[in-house]
């Protein structure tokens, strides 16, 4: 091999570790966000009996390797159909992971979906797409056919055709409108407001709560759920948003409403990774800031 192309793909692996740990740490930070309302966090498991926080976070570290393999096997590619059907086998490859490692419990599967595409937009664009490039690229790809894929019928499928509504797949397709629309411009305006960091995380998930149609809460909570869901995000945001006190008491409110309704907003919080990944790879005027020490084994 060529001096050249040893340099280049030593940069290519460099560049895909730096992604796959950044992908794990957003993963990680989402878990132990705290007070998420339904969902797993520092407290316990919200609306959840078969999830906790250590398996989130196992199951995220379990994540690392399939997001290295997403990165360097899309540098500097096109978006095809052969790179739709690689970076379909590699995400059922980590899907695969993801079961064994919570023995069989779906901790991930939204994340790895939405994460894996950005992972693979950004290698594509040798890591250094502004936001709308890495969506673009992602919603190119998610676009695409995945001949390979199997045949099956999910919980979001279900949901999707039931009440209508889009979910993860169309999130993806449509170039993650939630993320870059609501998410990151709330992210960035809460800490200019001056929030503290896991406050303006927290207001960034009650923004896309306020319209996400969740195919996890659908499933578990139906119209009702959803409109609880909606409706309880927009109250927190009126309120003033979480660093202020009648945005907290809106926040435990909207909680004690969607453990009662057994509803979480599972795919909120894979989007709310996403946003916090692409705050960090792709950093604009607002320099992104960590919540707390985590680390990536
Ligand atoms: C395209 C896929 C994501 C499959 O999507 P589909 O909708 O067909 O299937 P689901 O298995 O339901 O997975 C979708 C998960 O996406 C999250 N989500 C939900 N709504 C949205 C939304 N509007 N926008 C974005 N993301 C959304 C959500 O994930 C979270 O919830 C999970 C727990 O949910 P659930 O399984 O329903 O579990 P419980 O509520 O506990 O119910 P029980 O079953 O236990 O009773 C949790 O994992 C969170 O992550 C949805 O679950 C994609 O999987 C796919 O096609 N993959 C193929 C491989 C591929 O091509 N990969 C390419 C990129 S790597
Ligand atoms: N914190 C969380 N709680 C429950 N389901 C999730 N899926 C992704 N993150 C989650």
């Amino acid at each position: 091999m060529s001096p050249q192309r040893q340099l280049a793909a030593i940069v290519a692996e460099r560049h895909a570790r730096h992604l796959a740990v950044v992908a794990t740490h957003c993963l990680l930070e989402e878990a132990n966000l705290t007070p998420k309302p339904g969902l797993v966090d520092r407290r316990g498991s919200g609306a959840h009996k078969d999830l906790t926080l250590d398996l989130l976070e196992r199951s995220a570290h379990s994540l690392t390797p399939t997001f290295y393999a997403l990165a360097l096997q899309c540098w500097q590619r096109p978006a095809d159909v052969a790179l739709r059907q690689l970076v379909g086998r590699l995400g059922r490859e980590g899907e695969a992971q993801m079961m064994q490692t919570t023995a069989g419990v779906n901790t991930h599967r939204g994340a790895i979906w939405a994460l894996g595409l950005l992972i693979a937009a950004s290698a594509m664009r040798g890591g250094e797409g502004s936001v709308q490039q890495v969506v673009d690229g992602a919603a190119a790809l998610a676009m695409l056919p995945d001949d390979a894929a199997p045949k099956l019928f999910s919980n979001g499928q279900r949901a999707s055709s039931r009440y209508r509504l889009p979910g993860a797949r169309e999130e993806a397709q449509q170039g993650f409108p939630h993320v870059v629309n609501l998410a990151l411009p709330q992210l960035h305006l809460s800490r200019r407001q001056g929030a503290s960091e896991s406050e303006a995380r927290l207001d960034t998930l009650m923004i896309m709560m306020t319209s996400l149609s969740d195919t996890c809460v659908l499933s578990r909570a139906g119209m009702d759920g959803l409109e609880a869901m909606q409706q309880g995000a927009r109250a927190v945001l009126a309120a003033g948003g979480v660093s202020q006190p009648a945005g907290q008491r809106a926040l435990a409110r909207l909680d004690a409403h969607m453990l009662a309704l057994n509803a979480s907003p599972g795919g909120a919080a894979d989007l709310l990774s996403a946003t916090l990944f692409l705050d960090r790879i792709c950093p604009g005027p607002d320099a992104p800031r960590d919540a707390g020490p985590l680390s990536v084994r």
